[in-house]
């Protein structure tokens, strides 16, 4: 689990590591030029490569990149854009380094932005994690040519114009990268759908900076790039790891119940009782032989509400239908659960259509929507950041778990903290994927875990097995019942 922080809290970061490991700045941005240097040659180790340079410290970086590129012989071009009359301190340094071995070409107009031969990578050091307004004159102009120049762009800790966790402006101009080599930790804006296009393919690039300020410092986002399990007892017998109740399915949408029930039991639940209509028993019985299974009187949909006493946890919603009768049997499972629940697709469709069921829903429940479902439940966003923020008033509103669903899904807690999932893949946007899921957090809810820790874990044990699934077969050709196969714990 990696801490997300913000720009200034990144800025103390700094300054924390500097004071504390201790080091001088200048050494500790030739320790990130280095690492980035390094990794940017792992991945471009037969071009050559143009640099263009603000004059912060992200400028810097790039003086110090071209250097260390430079005494490995590799051929450099460097561009410094003349933007402002001041320069960073460590920019400064850098400067008067590299002049020593190579020029500097500076670009204060349009005329002065070269032809980059086609062999060239493109390093984007413009500006980063400092930038606080949209670009202007010269440096808009240069990100603009550059962005036309349809040759590999790879940014230097953020694209230059992108800031770290706001919203931008629909006409700011951005380096479009197609990687971003970030430092120590990622920042939020690049989990952000809307910023796609301004991240490219990113990663971390550790620097060293202080393990003991990330520790020490409050955030409310996470990046989930691993989780830990609870041990299963040597000493342990079904009872152990809970029943679990998946209260699912409708004539047609059969499957969807049959997903969740396998999901489910390869999720290491102790025992499983499907509650399906009647039409469902015979597929049910054959197709998941290790499921108790009970059917609602009604044939095509569920109706009523069974006694949920024996029950560890439920979980509802799978390929439910939305029939009169089907809101009717939601409402009584709300009424009558007395703990947590997990919710999805159906369900939340009618607790959205229904909004007086919104207060039914039992405190810590964790609501699965799929974005359309979301939006039917919170309303419409205005960009990703509010869409955000409208999930973590909801979520503290009715003490409830809500997954933003997507690449990198994102996990509100009702404390406000979000932890966005590092693992899966487009292969995985599908119908059925989501069956699974439901399966996978039910379980590990049946067997101990608390609501925050099963969706943190069932999301990203869910992506971890797409992308395996993913690896195997190929994107277009996974199924869900592959996500399911691949389930390791
Ligand atoms: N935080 C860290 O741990 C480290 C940071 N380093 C580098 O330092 C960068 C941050 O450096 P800085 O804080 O100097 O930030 P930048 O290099 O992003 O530059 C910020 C400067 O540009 C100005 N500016 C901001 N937006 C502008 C705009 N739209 N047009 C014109 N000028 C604008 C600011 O007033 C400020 O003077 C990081 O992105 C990273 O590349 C590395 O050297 C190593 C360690
Ligand atoms: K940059």
């Amino acid at each position: 689990m990696k801490k997300i922080f913000d720009a200034q809290q990144i800025r103390n970061w700094d300054a924390y590591t500097i004071a504390q490991e201790p080091i001088t700045s200048i050494d500790l941005m030739e320790r990130a030029s280095e690492a980035f240097t390094d990794r940017l040659l792992s991945l471009f180790s037969d071009t050559d490569f143009t640099i263009f340079c603000g004059k912060g410290n992200n400028g810097g970086d790039g003086l110090a990149i071209a250097r260390i590129l430079a005494s490995m012989n590799k051929k450099v071009e460097v561009y410094v854009i003349e933007y402002s009359a001041q320069a960073s301190a460590d920019f400064l340094i850098n400067y008067d380094r590299l002049a020593k071995i190579t020029t500097v070409h500076t670009i204060s107009s349009l005329k002065d932005f070269p032809v980059i031969g086609q062999n060239s990578v493109v390093v984007d050091a413009i500006l980063g994690s400092g930038v606080n307004r949209p670009v202007e004159g010269i440096l808009k102009d240069v990100i603009q040519k550059i962005n036309q120049s349809k040759l590999p762009i790879i940014s230097v800790d953020i694209a230059s114009g992108l800031y770290v966790s706001q919203p931008i402006a629909g006409d700011n101009t951005i380096i479009c990268p197609d990687y971003t080599l970030t430092f120590e930790a990622p920042k939020l804006a690049f989990l952000m759908p809307q910023n796609l296009q301004y991240v490219g393919e990113w990663e971390c690039v550790p620097i060293g900076l202080s393990s003991k300020y990330a520790q020490n410092t409050i955030t409310s986002y996470f990046w989930t790039d691993m989780v830990s399990l609870k041990k299963r007892a040597k000493f342990s017998h079904k009872g152990t790891f809970g029943h679990a109740l998946l209260a699912v399915g409708s004539y047609g949408s059969i499957g969807a119940a049959v997903l969740s029930a396998k999901a489910c039991l390869r999720s290491g639940v102790g025992l499983l009782t499907t509650y399906i209509p009647s039409c469902g028993y015979q597929i049910m019985q054959a197709s998941v032989p290790e499921a108790m299974c009970q059917t609602d009187p009604a044939e095509k949909e569920l109706s009523i509400c069974p006694n949920l006493e024996k029950y560890t946890v439920i979980g509802v919603g799978c390929g439910l239908g939305k029939s009169n009768k089907t809101k009717a049997f939601l409402k009584a499972i709300l009424q009558q659960a007395k703990s947590p629940i997990v919710l999805d697709a159906d369900a939340l469709n009618i607790i959205a259509e229904e909004s007086n069921l919104l207060e039914l829903i039992p405190p810590k429940s964790i609501l699965t929507p799929h974005p359309k479902e979301l939006q039917r439940l919170i309303g419409a966003w205005e960009n990703d950041f509010d869409k955000l923020e409208k999930v973590k008033v909801f979520s503290q509103k009715y003490d409830c778990i809500v997954l933003i669903k997507g690449m990198y899904t994102a996990i509100v807690l009702p404390n406000q903290e979000v932890y966005f999932n590092s693992t899966g893949n487009a292969g995985m946007a599908t119908g059925g994927s989501g069956d699974v899921l439901t399966g996978i957090i039910t379980a590990l809810i049946a067997q101990g875990y608390s609501s925050e820790e099963a969706a943190i874990i069932g999301v990203f044990k869910h992506g971890e097995a797409g992308d395996m699934a993913a690896q195997e077969r190929g994107q277009m050709a996974m199924l869900p019942s592959d996500i399911i196969e691949k389930l390791r714990w």
